[in-house]
């Protein structure tokens, strides 16, 4: 069997008696029964998940930031040029960007994970490594194909793909208590940039199992490491044209109605998009029950990664926290692959984008936070993160009315 098939044939139901157990729990504690709202259900399916009641607590975290570029970016689809894909990858590991804040105010480790970079990438601090991390890039082999260590460190041998002792591993990104870890780069580019959506195939079914396989691996390296939720990030110019195609084909949405202003764009450019988008679902056809090939016509590299990470977060247990319309419309393709997976998803924020409610509703997940944040790169599901814990902690450290002598009702 392919590591997507053993994945997919690895993902269960959630265990209906930790499940109950944690029900019947929540209705000991000191508060009024239901006053905790959907933070219950959460607990609820967290133990659910784990098979266990109360569940682990979901930490540490790691979020998984999937870079890819787009063909479509050719069709005027976003106004900022391509480069700055490849840009903020080295602003990640420099530690700049808004996830970086986030995670740094949160706790959460951060891996950025080259799955398809059009342009060469600039790592900070490592000396000559400009277009060297770019040679690298064997289809789906994350441990063998190697990952860069910490800023400033970047093993030479191993940024040229030189087997160099231990593979390295997108688990080093795995923060322990009280020690806060640099970003990660892991290099697992299957191809450089996607195809033009709206012409021809993003890609081609190989690659994109190749990059499905590429998040199972981050996500099983993760866990390995010790983390204990995961949460998706991305980073990708265009990348919201590919999540509006993807949205549409999965759900059925018309292309208008999914498709949003990305990074802010005016009306001329919005409409431009919404023709794209019709353009490759006419040409493409994509059929939900295919949903590799559905990534495959209309998706993007992250996206077939990140909905590969989805699996690989369910298949070991551990909750995966979805971010913004990028990732919704990753666990849709994860969600059409093995139904299962969506009782280890837990929505992170609700992205100003329109097709991300109309993902989530597809889905059946209630987003936890819904600030009007339209960023992507992992931010809201980071901001989400303390909000997941908090649900698995009321059921470990929340007084009994029995224990605390609270008089009931
Ligand atoms: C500086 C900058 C930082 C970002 N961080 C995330 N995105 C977000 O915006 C892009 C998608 O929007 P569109 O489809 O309109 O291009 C993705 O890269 C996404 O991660 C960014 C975009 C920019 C410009
Ligand atoms: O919802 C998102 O994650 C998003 C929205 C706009 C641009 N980039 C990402």
């Amino acid at each position: 069997m392919t590591l997507l098939a053993d994945t997919v044939a690895a993902i269960g139901p959630l265990d209906a008696a930790a499940m109950a157990a944690a029900d019947a729990r929540h209705a000991t504690l000191t508060k009024p029964p239901g006053s905790l709202g959907a933070l219950e259900e959460l607990g609820v399916r967290l133990a659910g998940l784990a098979g266990t009641s109360p569940p682990p607590l979901p930490e540490p975290a790691v979020v998984a930031v999937f870079a890819g570029d787009h063909g479509v970016h050719a069709q005027r689809v976003s106004p900022w040029p391509q480069e700055v894909t490849a840009q903020m990858v080295a602003n990640f590991l420099a530690g700049g960007a808004v996830v970086n804040a986030f995670a740094r105010q949160a706790g959460a480790g951060v891996v950025v994970v080259d799955v398809g970079v059009a342009t060469p990438l600039i790592i900070p601090g490592a000396a000559g490594a400009a277009g060297a991390a770019d040679a690298v890039g064997a289809v789906g082999a994350v441990g063998a194909v190697g990952a860069v260590g910490a800023v400033g460190a970047v093993d030479a041998a191993g940024a040229a793909g030189v087997a160099t002792g231990e593979p390295p591993s997108a688990g080093r990104a795995v923060p322990t208590p009280g020690r806060s870890v640099e970003p990660l780069l892991v290099h697992a580019k299957v191809r450089t940039g996607t195809q033009d959506l709206s012409v021809q195939a993003a890609m081609t079914r190989d690659e994109a199992v190749a990059a499905v396989e590429v998040g199972i691996r981050v996500a099983n390296d993760l866990v390995d490491g010790g983390a204990r939720c995961l949460l998706t990030g991305d980073m990708g110019i265009g990348n919201t044209t590919p999540a509006a195609a993807l949205i549409a084909a999965f759900t059925g949405a018309a292309a208008a109605d999914v498709t949003g202003r990305g990074t802010g764009i005016d009306d001329e450019t919005h409409g431009r998009k919404v023709a794209v988008v019709q353009r490759a679902l006419a040409l493409h056809r994509p059929d939900p029950a295919d949903p590799v090939g559905v990534l495959a016509s209309v998706g993007g590299l992250e996206h077939a990664a990140l909905a590969g990470f989805v699996l690989g977060a369910a298949a070991r247990r551990v909750p995966v926290i979805l971010d913004g319309v990028i990732a919704d419309s990753a666990a849709l393709a994860a969600a059409a692959l093995a139904p299962d997976a969506v009782g280890a998803m837990v929505a992170g924020h609700r992205s100003a984008e329109p097709g991300a409610a109309i993902a989530l509703r597809h889905l059946g997940l209630g987003p936890l936070v819904d600030l009007g944040l339209r960023l992507g790169e992992g931010t809201g599901a980071v901001l989400a993160w303390p909000i997941v814990a908090s649900a698995a902690r009321v059921l470990h450290d929340v007084a009994t009315f029995d224990s605390a002598g609270v008089a009931e009702k």
